[in-house]
């Protein structure tokens, strides 16, 4: 299995794709994990998940294969994701929030409710203390919304060493019960931008992310772990034909698909060894998951599918996008502890310098003598600590940190480039100031030349002028 954790959820037959095709569907279940599909030249393709769920699938067997490892890992530093992608109508809102975030029976409640209900039951239960809060956004129009404070209309993401990716200046609301996050989560929800389509009545016009941060600090050392978990309910990615969509709408769905499309791109770049060069910075989406589908986060992609026969192709569609992310190996790792820093409890120096060392002889066997004695500079300049405890993997840190320090060395040369470019600019610009400059004093010197020998000549005329030409005579200044 992959680190992201893919799964296809075939909603019910609506009355309207009953009523045009009867009871049929576009796909032949083979066993809990694998379908057969019908490609567009008719021939049976088929497709394997980490789970398929179909129609009778309830919201708890969601829950349970896809979110409870993710909310037990947050509260023990893990950052996790799960998103919800598909056609619009597809049930990635249902599969996220049930009919109602707040009135809906134990059946139908949601993925977002029972992380909530989850994480305050873990939380309550463990011994140490703990404190949960949440933000909501959208990403509408590439614009990032705070659902949680409409005047926040276009917050910028940045990233830090600490937080990593994260979405600066968001409202973040402290919880304390699953209530509490309930009650602010519907007034988040009132705020998104909804519209209609003629695929689904309430469809989902912007990319919604629901952000809970977790720190829970233990009883037995003064360490705190801080862990976050994102829930990414996507705009339908549409055909938009299908949809009746013109202006605004049009609009709308164009920048849906076109953020969707950054997504793709990202997936492909991931699964195809292009690692270097992924396009994360292409849209606010893209870059809000950065470290969900980059490997610092765990995973898991629910792919929501209508079963018509007449919306066949955006299912392919879909199926083929949860295969491509099927592929991606990310490796979550925990992010930094907020440690007090006189209590910070000392590892085992040696081990540490051990395992620094044989992962910095690993690395001499891929990278230059000299680029790993930059690094071995740069653990030890910036105190960069392995945990012996933690890694046990030894090949998969040195790619890990080999492949970093590539993507970190493109940026760089990306960067020098950019610097080289805007100084051959300024070089030439100074070249050609200087040529005018010089060109301008040139004429200068003429002409201060021209008016010094004019005005020799016309102080000689002028004082000529004045001596009487047989004094002159002799000096050959009168002619004869
Ligand atoms: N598993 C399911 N069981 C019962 N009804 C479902 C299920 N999944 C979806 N539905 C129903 O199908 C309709 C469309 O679902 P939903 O609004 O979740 O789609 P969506 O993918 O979020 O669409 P959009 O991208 O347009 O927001 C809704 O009426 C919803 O109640």
């Amino acid at each position: 299995m992959s680190n992201v954790t893919v799964c296809v959820r075939f909603r019910p037959l609506s009355h309207k794709e009953r009523k045009a095709n009867g009871d049929k569907v576009c796909f032949r279940k083979l066993d809990s994990e694998s379908i057969v599909v019908k490609d567009e030249r008719e021939e049976d393709v088929i497709f394997s998940f980490d789970k398929v769920f179909y129609e009778d699938a309830q919201q708890s067997d969601v829950y349970n294969f896809l979110a409870v490892p993710i909310v037990s890992d947050a509260i023990n530093g893990i950052n996790g994701t799960i998103i919800t992608y598909g056609q619009t109508g597809a049930g990635k809102t249902y599969s996220m929030e049930g009919p109602s975030i707040l009135h809906c029976n134990e059946q139908k409640t949601g993925l977002v409710q029972r992380v909530v209900d989850e994480l305050f039951g873990c939380l309550r239960s463990s011994a140490g203390t703990w404190t949960v809060k949440l933000s909501m956004v959208e990403i509408y129009l590439e614009k990032v919304r705070d659902l949680l404070d409409l005047s926040k209309d276009n917050l910028q993401i940045k990233e830090s060493k600490t937080q990593g990716i994260y979405i600066a200046g968001a409202t973040e609301i402290s919880v304390v019960n699953s209530s509490d996050a309930l009650e602010n989560l519907s007034q988040g929800i009132a705020n998104r931008a909804v519209g209609e389509t003629q695929m689904n009545l309430a469809s989902s016009r912007s990319h919604c992310l629901y952000i809970f941060s977790v720190q829970h600090g233990s009883t037995s050392d003064e360490r705190v772990k801080v862990g976050k978990i994102v829930l990414v309910d996507l705009a339908g990615s549409e055909k938009v034909e299908k949809t009746g969509a013109e202006g605004r709408v049009l609009d709308e769905a164009k920048t849906i698909n076109k953020s969707l499309s950054a997504l793709g791109n990202v997936i492909n770049a991931l699964t195809t060894g292009k690692q270097n060069h992924v396009p994360f910075r292409d849209s606010k989406l893209t870059r809000i998951l950065q470290d969900a589908l980059g490997g610092n986060s765990r995973a898991a992609l629910l792919c929501c599918c209508s079963p018509s026969p007449s919306n066949a192709p955006e299912s392919l569609s879909t199926l083929r996008f949860g295969t491509r992310t099927k592929l991606i190996k990310a490796s979550p790792k925990s992010i930094p502890e907020v440690v007090d820093n006189v209590k910070k409890p000392i590892l085992g120096t040696h081990d540490q310098d051990d395992l620094r060392d044989r992962i910095l002889s690993k690395l001499r066997l891929s990278l230059k003598e000299e680029d790993v004695d930059l690094l071995e500079e740069l653990f030890l300049q910036e105190g960069i600590i392995f945990d012996p405890n933690s890694i046990t993997d030894v090949d998969s840190v040195c790619q890990d940190t080999a492949t970093e320090e590539i993507s970190l060395l493109m940026q760089a040369i990306e960067e020098l480039k950019g610097t080289v470019e805007e100084l051959t600019d300024e070089n030439e610009k100074l070249r050609h100031e200087l040529g005018v400059a010089q060109e301008i004093a040139a004429q200068a010197k003429l002409a201060a030349a021209a008016a010094v020998a004019a005005g020799a000549e016309a102080r000689s005329h002028t004082l000529l002028d004045f001596v009487p030409a047989p004094l002159l005579r002799p000096f050959g200044f009168v002619p004869d």
